[in-house]
């Protein structure tokens, strides 16, 4: 029998309010997408298509108009109360900018607390311990906890807000470009911690990014979206190495890469495309050589 997927996504449409209803295209138009449990699922596409509306749907901040959104097997499309807040122990969020996730004037300790507090109702001794295991299981000594925002690297905020997200014990962490605002090197730190803690949690990711170099190293399957539609999916390797739709093709050739014979690659699918004619995709991944 298959498995039953952790995240199911059947024919989702959003559209803000506000947006003229005839004339402007919703935010999501029937997008169907799953993710099994500890799969990592990729979604990119270019500004505006969509990735972030489609994450907060999942996490119940925009209004559903049409589709269902399951969480493992439970239908959560409209959930509210204390459905919602069960779900927010479930499904957790890490966003881009790890300066602006964090308030200065509080302790890394008192915010990596705040989901559990919320969440789960734990005494302080508990909540303290909690703290401490997971500040050490992204890589941060205990005595993080006491010092302030302003004390640490881009780096080291992401990891404090993974290991904020990890406090409930997740299954899903939704990552909206969680890597996007690190450089390279730090990026491919941050990317390792999430796969080793992928291994020992079993946790699912939904990763959202433009940045198909990101999705190549740590998704199963990636799904590609433009202007709120599903143009493209399929696995890793087949989307980042043999992209079929015109529309990954050339988001593949627009990814920067410092390697001059890839350039020079990107440049000839860009010439082609704007040729009208099929690129040739090469079984080499750029990505992986993107990647330190
Ligand atoms: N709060 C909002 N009100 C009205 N329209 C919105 C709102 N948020 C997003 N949109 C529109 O919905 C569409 C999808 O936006 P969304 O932010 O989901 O895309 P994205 O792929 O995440 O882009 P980016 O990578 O720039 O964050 C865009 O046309 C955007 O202008």
């Amino acid at each position: 029998m298959p498995e039953t997927p952790l995240l199911d996504l059947s024919d989702v449409s959003v559209r803000y309010p506000g947006r003229r209803r005839l004339r402007s295209t919703p935010a999501l138009s029937e997008v169907s997408l799953d993710v099994l449990p500890g799969e990592t699922v990729g979604l990119v596409g270019e500004s505006g298509s969509g990735k972030t509306t489609l994450g907060k749907a999942v996490l119940g901040l925009v209004p559903v108009g049409q589709g269902s959104i399951r969480l493992d097997g439970r239908d959560i499309t409209a959930a509210s109360g204390r459905k919602r807040r069960e779900l927010s122990r479930l499904i957790q969020v890490v966003f881009q900018n790890p300066y602006l996730s964090f308030n200065p004037g509080r302790t890394i300790g008192q915010t990596v607390a705040e989901t559990v507090t919320v969440l789960r109702g734990m005494k302080a001794p508990q909540v303290r311990a909690r703290v401490a295991e997971m500040l050490e299981a992204v890589g941060l000594d205990g005595t993080a906890a006491a010092r302030y925002p302003a004390q640490f690297s881009g780096g080291q905020l992401q990891r404090i807000a993974i290991a904020r997200a990890l406090m409930p014990a997740p299954r899903l962490l939704i990552c909206d470009e969680a890597v996007s605002a690190l450089d390279l090197s730090v990026q491919a730190q941050v990317l390792n911690l999430l796969a080793d803690l992928r291994e020992r949690h079993g946790l699912a990711y939904l990763f959202i990014t433009h940045d198909l170099a990101v999705v190549r190293h740590i998704a199963d399957r990636v799904v590609v979206l433009r202007q709120g539609r599903v143009v493209e999916s399929g696995t890793a390797a087949q989307v980042c190495e043999a992209p079929r739709h015109p529309y990954t093709q050339a988001l593949l050739a627009a990814a920067p890469v410092a390697d001059p014979a890839e350039q020079a690659r990107r440049r000839e699918i860009r010439r082609r495309l704007r040729a009208g004619g099929a690129p040739a995709p090469t079984p080499e991944t750029h990505a992986e050589r993107a990647m330190p």
